[in-house]
């Protein structure tokens, strides 16, 4: 039992970590409040050059990639398994992720060359597009399962001393539109602003390539696991464009 209460503790925390790193995300993307965002330094030293911001903050985005996109392979979850309980591994992922994302934030560079600047209804829109972007990645998690997905129901089941089942495959609301709506979200959460700077702009490109790659693997082991409802799935409904602007793809 005790074991079982400090995985469901273990669990909360990660959580809290989680919930901390998003909202840092939010003002870092969009440069509300947090004393470190994209555009905004609080070194009191002098500046970066333009090549070691540029490294930097590949390492740092490369890091965050590799990290998500090993960790959630099922071949590295099962060697994982040997060493750490099942019921406490997706909250180890959530930990790590989250953690390596506030090191991002920490250590980012801010590239601060204008590339495009909006003004009026234009920066509106483009404002709002932003914010609906954040809130579709967060309905999206809540529409396949928020709390497995950050690793709370999994200590819950163990906690109830329940064998811990893996994930259903679900296809609701903004499911039946593109196929990964939170990277969606997430897309049009980085790209989307009135004032884009070089640096906001290497961010926005390279988790841009991030995403179409993780998402090739992601479909990989989506398809072992669901074989044909998986692909049928893929047939009908377009991966991150909605069908109305054309291609399903
Ligand atoms: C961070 S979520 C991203 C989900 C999806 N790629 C998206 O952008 O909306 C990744 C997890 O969601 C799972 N997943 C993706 N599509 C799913 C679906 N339709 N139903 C259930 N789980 C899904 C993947 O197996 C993976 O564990």
């Amino acid at each position: 039992m005790f074991a079982r209460l400090a995985i469901l503790l273990y669990a909360i925390v990660s959580y809290a970590v989680f919930t901390a790193s998003f909202l840092y995300a939010l003002g870092f993307v969009g440069n509300y409040v947090v004393p470190k965002s994209i555009d905004k330094s609080v070194d009191v030293g002098a500046p970066s050059n333009l090549g070691e911001a540029i490294v930097v903050n590949l390492l740092l985005m490369s890091l965050f990639a590799i990290q998500h996109s090993v960790m959630a392979r099922p071949a590295f979850k099962r060697w994982l398994a040997q060493f750490l309980p099942v019921a406490c591994q997706r909250s180890t992922y959530v930990l790590l992720s989250s953690l390596i994302l506030l090191l991002l934030f920490w250590q980012w560079r801010p590239i601060p060359a204008l590339v495009w600047q909006a003004s009026g209804i234009t920066a509106w829109l483009l404002t709002g597009v932003h914010w609906l972007g954040w809130l579709i990645a967060f309905a999206s998690t809540c529409m396949i399962d928020h709390f497995d997905l950050f690793g709370l129901r999994q200590a819950l089941v163990a906690l109830r001393g329940a064998g811990i089942s893996g994930q259903s495959f679900r296809t609701p609301l903004l499911y039946r539109i593109v196929r990964h709506p939170l990277m969606l979200g997430f897309l049009l959460a980085f790209w989307a602003t009135p004032e884009m700077t070089a640096g906001h702009l290497l961010f926005a490109i390279a988790n841009t390539a991030y995403i179409l790659v993780a998402l090739q693997f992601e479909e990989q082991d989506l398809i072992a696991e669901f074989g044909a409802t998986y692909q049928d799935y893929r047939r009908r409904v377009p991966m991150l464009l909605p069908r109305i602007f054309g291609a399903p793809r």
